[in-house]
């Protein structure tokens, strides 16, 4: 089914999942969100991997209570896949039979204009979710500033110069993610975007609401999910990582050791291997031998403190 060109599927009404949890830390970041979206800006979490960016975007996008289009950022975005596209062509064929015994059959093919995410977004008053932005390049995103000051698309840039502007719907709101660790692929200078949008920085969350992620995911006890959490903040506080551990180790850890029915306990050779393995991998995320033998170690100090 489409709506306005774009596949239904790809609207999204965002539902709060079953597992996912809201502690104070998260009601306060997103009450902060809310306010400044309720304010008419558009807002922007940054955050290092796992920091709960794009959980949080969603849960804020369910809190607005409008229909939802994701977009992930992309370094062969170019403006016009974020407006749409010219895709195919439409036959229109008119048939006049004014005088019954002559039919006059006229056929035009019109081209097909399809509108992307962004275009349907704005002109709906939807929630537009714009995942790891700074993936794309800023001249793909320069299209953005004006929705965001003056609230208008330009879309005479991808459908020539007589389309002219959109008018962006008052309930249109947009949401940003982006990751600032440098690495390839991500372009850091979109200051002039940056400008026109609140950003929020997240850091790891904090351990109570580890621990809660953790217990809500794996099903593991309060008890044990605590212990995986001891795990990753400890090491992450050592900071002899090239990155630190996140949440989404943690959860792989607790998920294994709840399929396994294994205990989470120092004196248990799995849960130290396990931990050993998902998190010497996810620190240092180049598969550098020696990193990865000093995280091990580190891994196998911290057990041997723990009490
Ligand atoms: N409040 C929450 N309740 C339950 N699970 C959560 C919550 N916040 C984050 N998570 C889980 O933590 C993991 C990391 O979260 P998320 O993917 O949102 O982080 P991110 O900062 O967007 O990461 P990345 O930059 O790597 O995409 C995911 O598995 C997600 O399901």
């Amino acid at each position: 089914m489409q709506l306005n060109g774009l596949d239904k599927n790809s609207i999204i009404n965002p539902v709060v999942l079953s597992d996912f949890v809201v502690t104070d830390y998260i009601s306060n970041v997103v009450d902060r969100a809310l306010a400044y979206i309720k304010a008419g800006f558009a807002i922007h979490l940054r955050g290092r991997s796992g920091t709960g960016k794009t959980s949080i975007a969603m849960y804020i996008s369910s809190k607005l209570n409008r229909p939802t289009l994701v977009i992930h950022g992309d370094e062969e975005f170019r403006t016009s896949d974020l407006i749409g596209g010219r895709y195919g062509y439409r036959i229109r064929k008119t048939i006049d039979n004014f005088v019954q015994s002559v039919v006059k059959v006229e056929e035009d093919l019109v081209e097909r204009w399809v509108d992307s995410r962004l275009t349907t977004a704005c002109k709906n008053g939807y929630t537009l979710v714009y995942d790891e932005f700074t993936r794309s390049r800023p001249e793909a995103n320069n299209i953005l500033l004006s929705v965001l000051q003056e609230r208008l698309l330009d879309i005479s840039v991808a459908r020539g110069a007589e389309e002219g502007y959109v008018k962006v719907h008052p309930d249109f709101t947009a949401i940003f993610t982006s990751n600032p660790e440098d690495y390839a692929g991500v372009y850091g200078s979109q200051d002039a975007l940056r400008d026109r949008m609140v950003t929020l920085d997240l850091d790891n969350y904090d351990k109570e609401t580890e621990i809660s992620i953790i217990k809500s995911k794996s099903k593991l006890s309060r008890e044990d999910s605590e212990r995986v959490v001891n795990i990753l903040r400890d090491l992450r506080e050592l900071g002899d990582c090239e990155y630190g551990p996140t949440i989404r180790g943690g959860i792989m850890i607790a998920k294994t050791l709840q399929v396994l029915g294994a205990p989470v306990d120092k004196n248990n050779e799995m849960f130290r291997q396990i931990c050993e393995e998902v998190l010497a991998s996810e620190t240092s995320r180049a598969g550098n031998l020696q990193a990865l033998r000093k995280v091990r170690k580190v891994i196998n100090e911290l057990f041997n403190k723990y009490a």
